[in-house]
C-alpha cells in the first residue's frame, strides 16, 4: 500500500477531569493524500479543536498518534503550521515583522534579502502589501486573518492546520477570505486540515469532508467527497444538484444522526 502522507492513526484523547478522565476523542483514524484539502466538521464541542491541536503537537495523543511522511510526529515543528481563530500576532511588530519573523526562524541560514522577498510576497499574495507598516491594532479583523495566513503560508510548512480561521471575521469578509485562501492553495496545494462550523465553506474549500461524531469519545461518523472540479465559484457550486446532494447528506448526518442540541460555550 502506499503510504499515506499524513496519517491519524487511531488518536484517543483523554481528559482528567475534577469528576474523573473525559475520553474526549475515541480512535480517531484518517489517511490524508500530499496536496488534500480536508475539512473537520462537527457540533461545538465534539473535539475537533483537540484533534487539530495534537496534529499540530500542541496536545499529545493518549493511545495513537500522527504519523508524517513516515515519521511519528508528537511535538510542534515548522512542517504543521496552525492559524487560529483569533489570529495570534504579536501586536508590537507590524505585520511585515511578524510574517518576517516567522520566516526568520524557520529560513534561519538564507540570506537576509531572501527572508525579505519571501515575507514581502507572502504579505502581497493576501493583498497586505499596502499595510506592511501597520501594526495589528491598526488593521481590521479580516486584515489581521491575512497576516495570519501569509505568516502561516511563508514558512512553506508540509501541513496547514486552519481552526476556524474565518469563524471572527463578518458574512462578507468571510467569503472574500474563503476565495482568497482557496486561490493561494490551488497555487501551491498545501496539505491542509480545516476545521469549520460552516457547511458551505466545507462544500467549497476541501476535498474531503470529515464528519465528527458527538462527544464523548467522539470520532469520524463518515467522510464524504467533495464532487466538484477545481478551480471551484461559488456560483457554479450553487446552479450544481451535486451540492444539495452532499449539503442535505451532511445536514442529514448533523441533525438526524447527531442531532444533539448546539451547546453555547
Ligand atoms: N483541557 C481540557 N480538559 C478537559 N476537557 C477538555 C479540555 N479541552 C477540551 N475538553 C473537552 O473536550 C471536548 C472537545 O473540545 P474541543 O474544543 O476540541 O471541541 P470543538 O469541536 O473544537 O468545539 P468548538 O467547535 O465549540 O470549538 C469538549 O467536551 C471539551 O469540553
Amino acid at each position: 500500500m502506499i503510504q499515506p502522507f499524513l496519517e491519524l492513526s487511531y488518536i484517543s484523547k483523554i481528559f482528567p477531569t475534577p469528576k474523573g478522565p473525559f475520553v474526549a476523542l475515541k480512535d480517531v483514524a484518517l489517511k490524508i493524500r500530499k496536496g488534500e484539502f480536508i475539512a473537520l466538521l462537527g457540533h461545538s464541542g465534539c473535539g475537533k479543536s483537540t484533534l487539530l491541536n495534537i496534529v499540530a503537537g500542541l496536545s499529545k495523543a493518549s493511545a495513537g498518534g500522527v504519523i508524517l511522511e513516515g515519521k511519528e510526529t508528537d511535538e510542534p515543528g515548522p512542517d504543521r503550521m496552525v492559524v487560529f481563530q483569533n489570529y495570534a500576532l504579536l501586536p508590537w511588530l507590524t505585520a511585515y515583522e511578524n510574517v518576517h519573523l516567522a520566516v526568520r526562524s524557520t529560513m534561519p541560514g538564507a540570506p537576509e534579502s531572501e527572508r525579505r522577498s519571501v515575507a514581502e510576497r507572502y504579505l502581497a499574495l493576501v493583498g497586505l502589501a499596502a499595510k506592511a507598516d501597520k501594526r495589528p491594532g491598526e488593521i481590521s479583523g479580516g486584515q489581521k486573518q491575512r497576516v495570519a495566513i501569509a505568516r502561516a503560508l511563508a514558512t512553506r510548512p508540509k501541513v496547514l492546520l486552519l481552526d476556524e480561521p474565518f469563524g471572527a471575521l463578518d458574512a462578507l469578509t468571510r467569503e472574500e477570505m474563503q476565495e482568497e485562501v482557496l486561490k493561494i492553495w490551488e497555487a501551491d496545494r498545501t496539505t491542509v486540515l480545516m476545521v469549520t462550523h460552516e457547511i458551505d465553506e466545507a462544500i467549497l474549500m476541501a476535498d474531503r469532508i470529515v464528519m465528527m461524531t458527538n462527544g464523548p469519545a467522539a470520532t469520524i461518523g463518515e467522510v464524504f467527497e467533495v464532487p466538484f472540479a477545481r478551480p471551484r465559484s461559488r456560483a457554479e457550486i450553487l446552479e450544481d444538484p451535486a451540492y444539495y446532494t452532499l449539503r442535505n447528506r451532511i445536514l442529514e448526518f448533523l441533525y438526524d444522526r447527531f442531532g444533539e442540541p448546539v451547546l453555547a460555550d
